[in-house]
């Protein structure tokens, strides 16, 4: 439920590609449907089924450095030769709400995320594979893309995978319902501790009301 009065987390779900990140996410915003996707921008082309708006917004490369230019994202990189970036305003009126973001960013967008000035309020989660002969099955059977495209994400895996430690958690994805089951976990306790703080400053302010009275 949006509640002005708390400041809604930002998400971030990091992993090799085709490790399972939008498929956990996904799943999460099907459990909780407050949940809000932080859609990006990119200069990949789309896949079939993907829609403008929905998984990515699609840019050219040109309006792509315009948004970047025009000061529009949280974060922006290369990734396997496209660039992506988080365009700011939409996470902005979402914090503001209290509602909690989903971020499928690579650890370059999660660094940069961390230290921006909401960094205080991110929670970041690494997914691994469970092996590399796995991810590499989970890519082809993706079937999304070329043989090439795949040969580059797995050159890029080990690199990706090398920033574990920059995370809070760190999962693994091998059976896909107790991986969900273990970001539930982490979501439901997460939350409880921000919505603690909320409760406790109020609750000291009105000891200090009451302190005042006296
Ligand atoms: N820094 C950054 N990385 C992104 C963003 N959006 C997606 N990515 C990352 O770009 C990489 C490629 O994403 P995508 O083309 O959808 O391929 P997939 O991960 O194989 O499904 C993944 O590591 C994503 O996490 C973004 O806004 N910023
Ligand atoms: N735990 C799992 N077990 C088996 N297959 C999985 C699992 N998690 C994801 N997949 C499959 O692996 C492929 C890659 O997952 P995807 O979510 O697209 O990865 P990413 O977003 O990290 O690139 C998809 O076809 C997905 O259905």
């Amino acid at each position: 439920m949006p509640d002005s009065t708390r400041r809604g987390l930002l998400i971030i779900l990091s992993s090799p590609s085709g490790a399972g990140k939008s498929t956990l996410a996904r799943r999460l915003m099907d459990w909780d449907p407050t949940l809000r996707f932080s859609v990006s921008a990119t200069t990949r082309a789309p896949r079939p089924g993907e829609t403008d708006g929905v998984e990515y917004f699609f840019k050219s490369r040109a309006e792509f450095q315009d948004m970047v230019m025009a000061g529009e994202m949280l974060e922006h990189a290369e990734v396997f030769g496209n660039l992506y970036g988080t365009p700011k305003g939409p996470v902005e009126a979402a914090m503001a709400q209290g509602r909690d973001t989903l971020f499928d960013v690579d650890w370059q967008g999660g660094q940069q995320i961390r230290n921006s000035a909401l960094g205080k309020d991110v929670i970041s989660i690494f997914i691994l594979p469970p092996s590399i002969t796995e991810l590499e099955s989970r890519l082809r059977g993706r079937a999304q893309d070329s043989d090439e495209v795949i040969r580059g994400r797995m050159e890029k895996s080990l690199s990706e995978i090398s920033h574990w430690s920059e995370y809070d958690y760190v999962l693994v994805n091998d059976d896909l319902d107790r991986a969900e089951e273990k970001l539930r976990t982490i979501l439901s306790a997460e939350r409880q501790r921000r919505d603690r703080q909320v409760w406790l400053n109020d609750f000291v302010r009105g000891l200090n009301r009451e302190f005042e009275r006296r």
